[in-house]
């Protein structure tokens, strides 16, 4: 599928990127892993939903992969450097050791602390504060802005708030607005060609301005930092964002061959907003709008959350793990929306595949993979394989409720080595923002004229498939809850 092709949605002649989710019902009606095969030109692909088959491919409990990542579904990542998200082998090991240690717990202390205070924020800058009732048109609106306050804030250390973005140092630009640029335009920035960039419309302009005013503001951190670091006694410093830890960590190895350079710093730094900030936002947008349609698993959020915080203290980071009915609403809402729906991995030599065989027949069949060959594991198809969940299609937490927390079961943050190094954070953001808006907000579907449950349902819980994929736009009532 070229550019052109994943522009076109999903037609009888066409697959676009919203294929595997259109034809989700009849594809894999009788195998659990197929291959597709182009009319005209182009290699077989080989899509899988079965959970051994997608170990195999990502290699779990191996030291040494054989499957990489595609190049080409990784390139976003790259925009600022290489990183852990795009690098393979001893150059991801390399990225890992310097970056796993930021993710602690003094990070999702942060993240937890900034969750409430930004929840605050939103609450009163967006008029709310007084109201009984809420009608929110595009609640995808506030979540984007959400997630890219916490991560501006536990990512990058800058000093975001919901009313007013961080001026940029030289130039007339926020950093906020600088962040939003290039996360919504990295397609223009890494794909335009040179002649097309260099026309003189504004936006293009404000677009190529966004991503060098970012590289020079991230550049300037990463010298600002050192010298702090620098200029404490080990210990001593006490910023616990992500980027200040990471040049913590580069900074205290003292074998100078094994310490990123300043680009790889700052592409790991920026991997995190283009990893974590549409993932996170979509999912929590989709959290809300299956709940406001299922209000008895709501009640059951909530009840748990006045059990374990009551209506007047703060929640803290020490209930998170009380508060697991807020992580199932979230794992379930990300089990039907897995924001990140397509592995693309390819074998660096010919491998034989052990596909198991129907549901129902013991067994397994070998399936020979020519070196290169684009092998998609389908988190769509996964996430709804009834092998795996009963009733498949249906928004159910509580089938998440006794999970364990290294249950290979939940795979929407993939598993083994190359799992989601931001799954806590992820999921420390949203236990602290469902926590804190169940409790004071009802949530409903607000619905058009003549509209009907069941009609905003297939209106909005329907996906919309880009680079990552969400739920349409979500259109909620927020109604305020009688405290006792
Ligand atoms: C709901 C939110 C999120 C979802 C669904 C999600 C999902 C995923 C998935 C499925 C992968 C594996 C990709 C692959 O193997 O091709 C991944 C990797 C990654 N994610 Fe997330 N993610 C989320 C949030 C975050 C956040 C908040 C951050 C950072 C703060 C983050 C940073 C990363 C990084 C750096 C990787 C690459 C890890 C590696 O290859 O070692 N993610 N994520």
């Amino acid at each position: 599928m070229g550019p052109i092709g994943a522009s076109i949605k999903t037609r009888w002649w066409q697959v676009g990127l919203d294929f595997t989710w259109e034809r989700r019902q009849e594809l894999y009606r009788n195998h659990e892993t197929i291959s597709s095969i182009p009319w005209l030109f182009g290699a077989p692909v080989l899509y899988t939903t079965n959970i051994d088959v997608m170990r195999q491919i990502i290699s779990v409990g191996q030291t040494r992969s054989t499957f990489i990542k595609s190049p080409e579904s990784v390139v976003g990542g790259g925009l600022y450097g290489e990183n852990v998200l795009t690098t393979e082998g001893n150059e991801w090991r390399k990225h890992r050791r310097i970056v796993g240690p930021a993710f602690g717990n003094s990070l999702y202390q942060l993240v937890w602390d900034q969750s409430l205070q930004t929840y605050r924020d939103m609450v009163a800058g967006e008029g709310w504060s007084g109201k009984k009732s809420v009608e929110v048109p595009t609640l995808q609106d506030a979540t984007f802005k959400f997630a890219l306050i916490v991560l501006g804030v536990c990512a990058f250390g800058f000093d975001f708030n919901w009313a007013s973005p961080l001026a940029s140092p030289g130039g007339d630009m926020s950093v906020q607005e600088a962040m939003r640029t290039v996360i919504d335009k990295w397609i223009f920035i890494i794909f335009a060609p040179g002649w097309l960039k260099s026309l003189p419309f504004p936006s293009f302009k404000h677009t190529l301005k966004a991503y060098a005013q970012l590289e020079c503001f991230m550049q300037e951190q990463v010298k600002l930092r050192r010298e702090e670091i620098r200029g404490h006694a080990a210990g001593e410093y006490k910023r616990k964002d992500a980027f200040s830890m990471l040049v913590q960590a580069n900074e205290s190895d003292e074998n100078a061959k094994n310490n990123l350079s300043d680009r790889d710093l700052i592409g790991n730094v920026f991997v995190m907003l283009f990893a974590g900030h549409e993932t996170t936002a979509h999912t929590l947008a989709a959290t809300l709008a299956l709940l406001a349609v299922t209000l008895d698993a709501q009640d059951e959020v909530l009840q748990q959350i006045i059990d374990v915080v009551g209506w007047d203290r703060d929640p803290e980071f020490g209930d998170y793990h009380n508060l697991n009915k807020a992580l199932a609403a979230f794992y379930e809402a990300l089990r039907l929306f897995p924001a990140a729906y397509m592995l693309v991995r390819e074998p660096n030599k010919d491998f034989v595949l052990d596909i198991p065989n129907p549901r129902g027949q013991e067994g397994t069949q070998p399936c020979p993979l020519p070196k290169g060959t684009w092998t998609l594991i389908d988190m769509i198809g996964l996430q709804r394989n009834p092998r795996y969940f009963e009733d498949p299609e249906e928004y159910r937490p509580s089938r998440w409720h006794t999970m364990p927390n290294d249950s290979e079961l939940f795979t929407g943050f993939s598993i083994g080595s190359r799992a989601c190094i931001g799954r806590k954070f992820a999921t420390t953001e949203a236990i602290a923002f469902l926590t804190m808006f169940l409790r004071d907000w009802k949530v409903e579907p607000l619905l058009q004229a003549g509209e009907t449950v069941d009609s905003w349902k297939k209106r909005v819980l329907d996906a919309n498939v880009q680079f990552t994929l969400s739920c349409n736009t979500v259109p909620v009532r927020f109604t305020r809850r009688e405290r006792p």
